[in-house]
């Protein structure tokens, strides 16, 4: 593939003009507003908001969960819809969910190789087990907890097993949704740590909803959501 210069080349991800209405059975509600952004790699974002104000909204459309009713969203200069949104949440983008959505059914670990497997990701070194393994570990889970049916775990433990399986994926967008509500205050400094070091080591392009101020005075470029409109701050460290 040709690598077009840095002035040419389009970003990572485009959201141009995007607006998003849900249609209840009594009232639509427009959520966002005309919504114009660009994500670049090796950066990592957080999206502040009151609650209520998009910010989940905002990430399932920009993690092709969900299509905008108004505007575009592209992938390095390309459609979602054409790239096509299974191809892109596959292949492109990790999310990790506030709600964990891990396979109930299987350990820490099977969580973790099966998302690599699905994805087709290939660990540099040594067999996908190992790398989950090892990813798991740096994340404060040991093999003890890695191998047992995440029912079992804690809510952190659990949230940090989405976390894990999101990083295994190899991807150039990893999103996450309230990834440190859940965690003590090491835990969730660990997790911020690694998620700035995926950006800035990594050239991953992170981008990460809070509610936490603290959380975002430690990322690159802050983003504020109020009534449907993104705008962006200048984050005074
Ligand atoms: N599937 C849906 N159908 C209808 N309305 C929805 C749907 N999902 C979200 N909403 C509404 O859209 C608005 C924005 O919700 P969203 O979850 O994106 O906000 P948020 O900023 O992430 O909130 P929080 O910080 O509380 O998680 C809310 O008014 C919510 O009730």
């Amino acid at each position: 593939m040709t690598t077009l210069p840095a002035s040419t080349a389009p970003p990572l991800l485009r959201l141009a003009g995007v607006s998003h209405t849900y249609s209840g059975q009594r009232r639509r509600t427009t959520v966002l507003k005309d919504v114009d952004h660009t994500f670049e790699r090796g950066t990592f974002y957080t999206v502040l908001g009151p609650s209520g104000s998009g910010k989940t909204t905002l990430l399932s459309l920009a993690s092709g969960l969900d299509t905008p009713t108004k505007g575009t969203i592209s992938f390095n200069g390309q459609d979602l819809t054409e790239l096509g949104l299974g191809r892109y949440r596959n292949k492109h983008a990790a999310t990790v969910f506030q709600q964990y959505n891990l396979l109930t059914y299987m350990t820490a670990l099977q969580n973790v190789t099966t998302a690599m497997e699905i994805t087709g990701a290939k660990p540099v070194t040594g067999t996908r087990r190992a790398r989950a393994l090892r990813l798991l570990e740096d994340i404060g889970l040991d093999r003890a907890t890695a191998t047992r049916n995440v029912l079992r775990l804690s809510g952190g433990q659990q949230q940090r097993v989405a976390i894990a399986r999101a990083l295994a994926c190899d991807v150039d967008i990893l999103f996450a949704d309230e990834p440190t509500g859940n965690l003590d205050e090491d835990t969730a400094q660990g997790i911020i740590d690694t998620f700035r070091d995926l950006a800035h080591e990594q050239g991953t392009c992170v981008v990460v909803v809070t509610h936490s101020q603290h959380l975002a005075s430690q990322s690159d470029r802050v983003l504020r959501l109020r009534k449907g409109r993104l705008t962006e701050q200048v984050n005074a460290r």
